[in-house]
């Protein structure tokens, strides 16, 4: 890997499991941006620092909304969606991060947005399939992911999606924004 340094320093803020997860949607964000013609070194710093801040302190992760002025509703939600958007504010303080899209790529990689460019999708995608995630399904999203991005991007946000419902779980309006805006640039919503 090139940005070795970087990954080497995810190392005192994640278990050895989540780093190998970080490793694999690292190197998996290489090959889907080289595939799909975006910037691999932009995918690699992207999919090194997505999980940055998954272990910080819950109470530090409020103080960094509140302070950073990120979207308040996220506190209404479960901690488990505060990660993204306050590990785009860490990659851009502690690691001097300054593309937007790699910052974007890291802020929505758990619920998706409408408006995802193919670097957010080539992470949010990566941060599913790479391969040391076992689900069922997982297959049919590997498969699409080597075909077509969008297609690919369509299927993992409706595993999401579905699964928190038939687990009645909350879901955060951004998943639903990003799939109505997949919809209606797929041209499936009747005029
Ligand atoms: N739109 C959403 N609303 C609520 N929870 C969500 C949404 N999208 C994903 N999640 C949940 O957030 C959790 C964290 O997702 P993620 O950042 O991908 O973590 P991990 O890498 O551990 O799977 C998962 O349990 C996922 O089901």
């Amino acid at each position: 890997m090139k940005f070795d340094n970087l990954l080497e320093q995810m190392k005192d803020r994640m278990p050895l499991k989540r780093l190998e997860h970080t490793k694999g949607v690292a190197t998996t964000a290489i090959r889907l941006a080289q595939k799909y013609g975006e910037n691999p070194e932009h995918a690699e710093v992207a999919g090194i620092l997505h999980d940055v801040v998954k272990f910080a302190d819950k109470e530090w992760l409020k103080q960094m909304i509140i302070s950073a002025h990120l979207d308040p509703l996220l506190l209404a939600f479960h901690p488990e969606l505060w990660h993204g958007p306050v590990g785009s504010i860490v990659a851009q303080k502690e690691f001097l991060i300054e593309d937007k899209d790699i910052l974007h790529a890291i802020r929505f990689h758990t619920t998706g947005r409408a408006g995802m460019s193919n670097l957010e999708k080539i992470i949010y995608i990566s941060d599913m399939i790479e391969p040391s995630r076992k689900f069922p399904g997982i297959e049919f999203l590997r498969e699409k992911a080597e075909i077509d991005l969008e297609e690919a991007m369509i299927s993992c946000l409706t595993h999401s999606i579905t699964f928190l419902i038939e687990k009645k779980q909350p879901v955060f309006p951004d998943s639903f924004h990003c799939y109505n805006d997949l919809m209606q640039k797929r041209g499936k919503v009747k005029e």
